[in-house]
């Protein structure tokens, strides 16, 4: 069997699609806790884990991050969590890593990529010292390579010293390393400019460098946009990895989605359309970005929209759109005459939603066309509808918006 390609062949070939946002993902679900958010799911509920990651394999993602985020020892006990006690630190990661390859092995082209994942710790956030922190990396780090991942995560840092000391750890392996700060155009939590703070991931030997939460596709598109400029002025060329929020935040400030009072109950209203996907993914991609993914709130329709926006640049479609014309093509089998003038590219690609919600900002004029049952228009018929119908369909609805 040909030997699978490692991450940064692929990356160096074209573009890799990451998975998209798990705890919040399996919050909705029932099986992760908001607040500590912790992945003892990965022993309680394997099999809800492992569906989540096959969502993602089949929309088409490259990657399937172990699910592993917050699982250091430290934080598995922090305000009354018993998952250390309960599961061990190791048992849970390496738990973890056993479910994403089980998934991983399912994929086509000789499989997905495994990814084990390191995050902050509360031991940072409490003032301990670079031995006790990385001593938390040490334990994770430990279970991935005993689990043989292809490469190894560094995610969700809002201080740039923290993932620098989370880079020493990983490079301790063989491994490639990524590495993602949680920080928006303006930089990190110490008052480090986010450009400086790719310098400084880039120099303690991250091989893929960029961004992940916190801020939505198009603010994060800006922060990496100021990473490249720097890492390009100090002569560094690591591959770059965006990976933001599905929730729409231009409002939100340097500590990101965190600090807006709809956190993390009330985000609904703010969600990403698939369509707004499209013109993320075309953005990195143009940036230079090759490790194009999501993080809170990307659902699997969502790292489809990717995939299928870079359909010509992967050779191919993901699995998931064996239910999903691009761009909405199954409309054509719809049975009402105005919801099949909505197939194609033309209309969703210039859509911008309402929210539904008055008192939120934008609102827009729903299609009437005032056709009921027994109209001639509403009339069925067993036969795929032509592309001559859908034409004149358009033409009715560009008469009725007139
Ligand atoms: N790879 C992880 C990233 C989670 S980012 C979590 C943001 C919320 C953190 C908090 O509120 O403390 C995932 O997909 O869940
Ligand atoms: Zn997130």
């Amino acid at each position: 069997m040909a030997q699978k390609k490692g991450l940064l062949q692929r990356l160096d070939e074209g573009v890799v699609i990451g998975d998209g946002g798990f705890v919040f993902a399996l919050e909705k679900r029932g099986y992760v806790k908001a607040g500590p958010w912790t992945p003892e799911a990965v022993i309680e509920y394997p099999e809800a884990v492992k569906s989540l990651h096959r969502e993602f394999l089949r929309a088409g993602s490259d990657v399937m991050q172990a699910f592993t985020f917050y699982a250091s020892d430290d934080k598995l006990a922090n305000r009354g969590n018993m998952s250390s006690q309960k599961y061990t630190c190791a048992g849970i990661n390496q738990a973890a890593c056993r479910l994403a390859r089980a998934v991983a092995d399912e994929g086509s082209n000789g499989g997905a990529l495994v990814a084990g994942g390191l995050s902050e710790t509360p031991s940072y956030l409490s003032g301990a010292g670079k031995e006790a922190v990385q001593a938390e990396f040490k334990t994770q780090v430990d279970a991935f390579i005993e689990s043989k991942v292809d490469f190894l995560i560094a995610e969700y840092f809002e201080y740039v010293e923290e993932i620098e000391w989370a880079i020493e750890v990983c490079k301790r392996s063989s491994l490639p390393v990524v590495s993602t700060m949680c920080i928006g155009p303006e930089g990190d939590l110490h008052e480090v400019s986010a450009g400086d703070c790719a310098v400084r991931m880039a120099k303690a030997g991250a091989d893929v460098v960029g961004v992940n939460c916190h801020f939505d596709p198009f603010m994060s598109l800006k922060t990496v946009r100021l990473m490249k400029e720097a890492l390009d002025a100090a002569g560094l060329k690591p591959h770059l990895i965006i990976q933001p929020l599905a929730f729409h935040t231009p409002d939100a400030k340097k500590q990101g989605f965190i600090d807006l009072p709809e956190f993390p109950f009330a985000l609904e209203p703010r969600v990403c359309t698939r369509w707004d996907m499209h013109k993320y993914a075309r953005a990195a991609y143009e940036l230079g970005v090759r490790y194009i993914g999501g993080c809170c709130g990307f659902e699997a329709h969502h790292i489809r929209a990717i995939a299928e926006e870079l359909k010509e640049e992967r050779g191919r479609l993901p699995e998931a759109s064996e239910k999903h014309i691009p761009w909405g093509g199954g409309l054509t089998m719809h049975t009402k005459p105005w919801v099949r003038a909505r197939a194609g590219r033309d209309y969703w690609e210039s859509m911008v939603p309402a929210t539904g919600r008055p008192y939120s900002p934008s609102m827009s004029v729903p299609d009437q066309w005032g056709v009921v049952r027994g109209s001639e228009e509403l009339k069925q018929n067993s036969s795929a509808t032509s592309e001559q119908e859908i034409a004149q369909l358009k033409i009715t609805a560009q008469q009725k918006c007139s």
